[in-house]
């Protein structure tokens, strides 16, 4: 009750108000009104849009690394899969495996660890073309992705990787912990499945992981 014979009042002396006013004063009351809107509506709209794109990059992005995540992954790796299908070009794939991670987290402990991670990452994504992806895969495992690229271009772009991996070591507390990865590398095989592209990348990196470690293998 109280509450809407407020708004009555309320109306009531906004009337009055107007009823002081000129015509001219009244329509340029409203205009400044409708602008108040119209600057509301841009900043609200403006405020939809960087929503939008942050659920984007949270929805393709991994959380720690800021690399892409392997839902993204997939999808790409599907669509490579689908243009080398319909004949238009050639694409390698590689799998990375930061060897023996588990001692850098017994060691340092789970935090250094994820710093570990987040530099491997760096390291991974900076030496790639423009057009490579590399995004994590899970855990301490990598996928990149060679569009166009055949084992050969793979290759290189790896040898790059380890390069700037030892050049740019990982430091922890001023000391360098020295982290090496294990590469399985294949190439596209015409009417091959986006399944059996991985089992065969991931045998490839089996094999490098027996092979002694820190070295890349070829399927
Ligand atoms: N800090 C951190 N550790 C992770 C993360 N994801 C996975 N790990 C750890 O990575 C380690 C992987 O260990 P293993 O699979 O035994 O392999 P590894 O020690 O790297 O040995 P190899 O692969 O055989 O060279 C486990 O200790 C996981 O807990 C993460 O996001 N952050």
């Amino acid at each position: 009750m109280m509450a809407r014979l407020t708004r009555i009042a309320d109306r009531y002396q906004l009337a009055e108000r107007e009823r002081g006013l000129s015509f001219v004063q009244r329509y340029e009351r409203q205009l400044r009104q409708l602008e108040k809107i119209i600057r509301i509506s841009d900043q609200y709209q403006q405020m939809l849009r960087e929503l939008n794109e942050e659920l984007q990059r949270t929805a393709s992005h991994d959380l720690l690394t800021g690399l892409f995540n392997r839902r993204y992954l997939y999808d790409r790796l599907g669509e490579e899969l689908g243009k080398a299908a319909r004949g238009h070009g050639q694409f390698a794939l590689a799998m990375a495996d930061v060897d023996l991670f588990k001692q850098i987290n017994d060691s340092y402990g789970h935090d250094i660890g994820d710093a570990a991670l987040c530099h491997v990452a760096r390291q991974l994504a900076a030496p790639l073309r423009e057009y490579d992806l590399c995004g994590r895969w899970g855990g301490e495992e990598f996928l990149l992705l060679f569009p166009g690229g055949d084992l050969e271009a793979a290759q290189q772009g790896i040898q790059r990787i380890r390069q700037r991996l030892q050049d740019e070591p990982f430091v922890h507390d001023g000391r360098v912990c020295p982290l090496t990865l294990s590469f399985g590398v294949t190439e596209y095989r015409q009417g091959e499945s986006t399944t059996a592209i991985l089992k065969r990348v991931d045998e490839a990196l089996y094999r490098a992981k027996h092979a002694g470690r820190d070295c890349l293998e070829c399927a």
